[in-house]
Formats: C-alpha cells, sequence, structure tokens
C-alpha cells in the first residue's frame, strides 16, 4: 500500500483536487510529519490482538500505521468528503472498518455503534484482546470523547493521543497548580498520565494557534474497582471544581442542595478534617475519593 507523501503541500493539493479545504470547526488540522504519525503508533505499543479505536480518520494516514500493527481498527470521520478519500486509502485493508459520522451521540454519550463494534471485534479476537484508543482527536471535542471513553465497559486499555497541550497539562497536573481541577482527577483516578512529547504548531497543516501534546493514559482497572459508583463519583468531581475559588463547604451544601443539608455536610467535612477555608483545589487525588465517598455514604444514610 503506498504510504501518502503527508507534507503540507501534498495535502493541500490533495484535498485542492477534490475542491477541499480543511473544515475548521471539525478541527481539521493534520499532522504533516510522519515521524510523528509514527511516534503516536509506536508509543501506544500495539499488538496483533489489540483492537484500535481511532476518532478523526482524515484521510487516513493514521490509519495506515494502525492497520499494519493491529488485529482490527475502527476509525470514525464526521466529514463525508474525507471519509470518501480515506475509504479509497484504506481499501484492501480488511481489517480497518470505518464509520461515517460524529463520534459523538450528545456531549455525554458517545456514539453507540462504536461500543458495539469495539465489543464485536474484541469478541472476536478472544481473551488477549486490548481495546486501545489512538488518534490525533478533533481539539473541540477530545475532552469528551476521553472522558465518556473512560466510563465504557470495556474503557480503553490504553489511550495515545494528539490533544492541546493545555489539555493535557490539566490531565497531569496536581493539587497547588492552577491547571488542576476535574479533568486532572477524574483521569488520575482511573490512569496513570504522561506528556509523551509536546508538539509546535508547525508540525500541523493548517497550523493551529497553540501547541499540541501527545499524551498516553494507562488505565488502572484495579483503581476503577474501588469505586461503588463511578457515576456519582464523576459527578461529585465535576461539582467540587466547578466554582474552584469558593469553599469547599459552600460548593458541597449547593451542590448537594436537597440531599444533605448544612448539618450533614459539616459533619462530613469535619470527619475528613476538613476546616471552613479548605477549598478543592489544595485537595489530592485520593482526598477527593475519600470527600466523594464519604458525601456519597452520607446521603445513603440521609
Ligand atoms: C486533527 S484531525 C486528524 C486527522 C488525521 N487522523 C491526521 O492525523 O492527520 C481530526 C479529524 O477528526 C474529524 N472529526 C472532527 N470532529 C469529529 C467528530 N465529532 N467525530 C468524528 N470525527 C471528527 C475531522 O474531520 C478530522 O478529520
Amino acid at each position: 500500500m503506498n504510504q501518502p507523501r503527508q507534507t503540507a503541500t501534498y495535502l493541500s493539493k490533495r484535498l485542492a483536487a477534490a475542491g477541499l479545504r480543511p473544515v475548521s470547526r471539525f478541527g481539521q488540522n493534520f499532522l504533516i510529519d510522519l515521524n510523528l504519525v509514527d511516534l503516536i503508533a509506536r508509543s501506544a505499543e500495539i499488538r496483533k490482538d489489540d483492537v484500535v479505536l481511532e476518532i478523526g480518520t482524515g484521510i487516513g494516514s493514521l490509519t495506515t500505521r494502525l492497520s499494519d500493527q493491529a488485529g482490527a481498527v475502527l476509525t470514525v470521520e464526521i466529514d463525508n468528503n474525507l471519509h470518501q478519500m480515506a475509504s479509497e486509502e484504506l481499501a484492501g485493508r480488511p481489517n480497518v472498518k470505518m464509520i461515517h459520522g460524529d463520534a459523538l451521540k450528545n456531549k455525554n454519550t458517545l456514539r453507540p455503534e462504536i461500543m458495539e463494534n469495539i465489543r464485536d471485534a474484541m469478541a472476536r479476537i478472544g481473551e488477549k484482546a486490548r481495546f486501545l484508543l489512538v488518534a490525533n482527536l478533533p481539539y473541540n471535542v477530545a475532552t469528551p470523547i476521553i472522558s465518556n471513553l473512560l466510563h465504557e465497559t470495556p474503557a480503553p486499555d490504553v489511550i495515545v493521543v494528539t490533544i492541546q497541550k493545555e489539555l493535557g497539562d490539566r490531565m497531569i497536573a496536581g493539587p497547588g497548580s492552577k491547571d488542576y481541577g476535574a479533568l486532572s482527577v477524574w483521569i488520575q483516578s482511573l490512569c496513570d498520565a504522561e506528556i509523551v512529547r509536546i508538539l509546535p504548531p508547525t508540525v500541523f497543516w493548517p497550523r493551529p494557534n497553540v501547541d499540541s501534546a501527545v499524551i498516553r493514559l494507562d488505565h488502572k482497572p484495579e483503581r476503577r474497582a474501588k469505586f461503588e459508583d463511578i457515576n456519582h463519583f464523576h459527578t461529585t468531581v465535576r461539582a467540587l471544581f466547578f466554582h474552584r475559588r469558593k469553599y469547599l463547604r459552600s460548593v458541597v451544601i449547593s451542590a448537594f442542595k436537597g440531599r444533605l443539608d448544612k448539618n450533614q455536610v459539616d459533619k462530613v467535612l469535619q470527619s475528613l478534617g476538613h476546616g471552613e477555608t479548605a477549598r478543592a483545589e489544595e485537595l489530592d487525588v485520593t482526598q477527593i475519593q475519600q470527600l466523594a465517598e464519604a458525601l456519597r455514604q452520607a446521603e445513603l444514610n440521609a
């Protein structure tokens, strides 16, 4: 199979020949350095038993690498023109399945077909099958895609994606940092997270306005197993950081209004040693988990 020489000129000519231009609302910033396309695929350490999901097929340059290494690839593209171009590029690759459409049904839900196809492909491969997300993600939907996938069963074992650097910084941030928030706690509660490489705008065409990062998340099922109710935890974490400058006490009181009264909230906070002036952003991931679980228990006993 011929690999396209993916320079900016090559890509712009190829799109222009089809009467197309990159669509910014779809986050169409294509990687033009093929070494970086290889870096993404290599960083995922893909095996023959792996089922790989790619969101954003583009013209299929990363997809071909994934197809060479994985057992099965499911790739999703919202743009009909790119979907058609990639179909030609990927024809003759029986381990690639393409979906044309939005990867998200709505902000909180993935397109159901995605997980149906992933589960089918994993069942075909058998017990050793792992599930990976490997993609140069469209930046506007990167957070809901990653967050929603972590709710799924199975959740991806490994995620290697290109995202805005600022988003990567938020994923790996610790307490006390300006980047620390609900996303940091949610990701680190379930995964080991690392930034593999920072990418300048020049490696994309067209150039985005910001730096990007290749990040790797390793999902830890033993961490997930500790949560009695993962949805409750996620909702609580988002509520705790919604007004990040406010004191924890008033944030919890308003988030649990109608479910816990002020006395019950005070009891929970006192039992965990959080004083009147504590703020969510000062609590580490374990302390947030303990607080969310204590609030859940208090609600059950209320
Ligand atoms: C950053 S580009 C990556 C393209 C290609 N994989 C590459 O590495 O050059 C993101 C791709 O995601 C597609 N896309 C944007 N929003 C999407 C969505 N909600 N669902 C599926 N694909 C989407 C865009 O049309 C675009 O092709």
